[in-house]
């Protein structure tokens, strides 16, 4: 039996290392709300929900997030015995509607205080346990730019940090865009996959001809390149010429992911915790992606260190993740608020192996980040321009 003695939720913006342009927003920092939940005997746990560019990616800000977890979730936590961490999201569940990434940062806190507890990793709590120790990780191109793309993609290929590569488009016009990916895909070769995601930001006959075009130039998957609430659309891309079709705006969890399985309306799933809303109903994607024979993806909302080990967490134990991840989230901000980052390098990211979620926050970078910091916190942390890890 565990009951809460304490709760903080807290908005933690960290600048990005280059500005990262999507389709319907460009990124200069990133928000992350950061849980951090106590229990009666001591034991901490932490959780992240964070979502892209404010409100232009979703229906959860970093502002909505912090209030349906202060407001909402955690009066509804006072009532449980938090140790038991299924039953207390059901109880969530049936309080607070929707709200996914609110529900997924106090899943994870709940599951991190449950590891440490019982001395396992979080992936030891879900389904089978892991099956992998680490998991190939994609990089994004997206500083706007061709040839500033091409030339991080190199270094990242001789830092052997990436050899997947997601070009966000869909913001220019469609031939412009496919020209920008032929010519990445033209001067990586076979070094690298190349992927796009465009953001939901096409028409379906936009799509029809993006996609065609795209297999041309040499691209491997499209990534929700219309509306994610369109699946009949989505079915008829899925199944004409073209590159395979990813999922991810369209997947809420795991009625989504069933309506768009029997649609047909993807070849591949992105598993995202917060959009699943948490590790439990991510796991349950899962399966049913592997059961209609569609491929696996580990997604992110570039999250930073701790949201990042969670999806390592549940993406180590899922059987078969045949396109690799993209929890690249942490190397993209100019700090780490870890104080041990995760662990990157061979194209890979490495899950963690401690207790719980097996990482614990810099207290200094915290306090200097956090977005209600008082004005007598002095000292900034050194910013440094990649945080390559190990
Ligand atoms: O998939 C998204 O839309 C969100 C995200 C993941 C990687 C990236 O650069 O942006
Ligand atoms: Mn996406």
């Amino acid at each position: 039996m565990a009951l809460l003695s304490q709760a903080d939720t807290l908005i933690v913006d960290v600048p990005t290392i280059r500005p990262h342009v999507l389709a319907m927003a460009t990124m200069h920092s990133q928000a992350m709300v950061i849980v951090r939940l106590t229990d009666s005997d001591g034991v901490e746990g932490i959780g992240e929900g964070t979502t892209i560019g404010g409100l232009s990616y979703g229906e959860e800000s970093p502002e909505s997030i912090k209030s349906a977890i202060d407001t909402y979730i955690v009066p509804v936590l006072k009532t449980c015995d938090i140790a038991r961490v299924g039953a207390t999201m059901v109880k969530v569940a049936k309080c607070v509607r929707g709200n996914h990434f609110a529900k997924c940062a106090v899943e994870t806190a709940l599951l991190d205080m449950a590891g440490k507890r019982l001395g396992v990793p979080v992936s030891d709590l879900i389904g089978g346990g892991r099956v992998r120790d680490e998991m190939p990780v994609a990089w994004t191109l997206a500083s706007g730019d061709t040839a500033r793309d091409i030339a991080e993609g190199e270094e990242m290929l001789s830092l052997r940090r990436h050899r997947i590569f997601k070009l966000k488009i869909g913001k220019r016009d469609v031939r412009d865009d496919v020209a920008h990916v032929g010519a990445i895909c033209k001067a990586l070769g076979d070094r690298a996959s190349v992927r796009v995601d465009v953001n939901q930001n096409w028409s379906e006959a936009q799509a029809k001809r993006g996609m065609a075009m795209l297999q041309d130039v040499g691209c491997d998957l499209v990534e929700q390149p219309i509306a994610g609430d369109d699946i009949a659309a989505m079915a008829r891309l899925a199944t004409t010429r073209g590159v395979p079709l990813m999922a991810d705006e369209a997947l809420h969890g795991p009625r989504t992911a069933l309506r768009i399985a029997s649609a047909a309306a993807a070849g591949v799933f992105a598993l995202k915790i917060a959009q699943s809303g948490g590790l439990f109903a991510t796991a349950e994607v899962a399966a049913i992606g592997t059961a209609a024979g569609i491929g696996l993806y580990g997604g992110t909302m570039l999250e930073g260190g701790v949201g990042t080990a969670a999806s390592a967490h549940v993406f180590a134990t899922v059987p078969e993740l045949a396109w690799g991840t993209e929890l690249f989230g942490p190397l993209l901000q100019t700090e780490e608020i870890l104080t041990a980052p995760l662990g990157y390098g061979d194209f890979a990211v490495k899950v963690p192996t401690g207790p719980g979620l097996g990482i614990a926050l810099d207290p200094d970078k915290i306090a200097f980040f956090r977005r209600d910091r008082s004005t007598t916190v002095a000292a900034a942390p050194i910013l440094h321009a990649v945080n390559a890890g190990a």
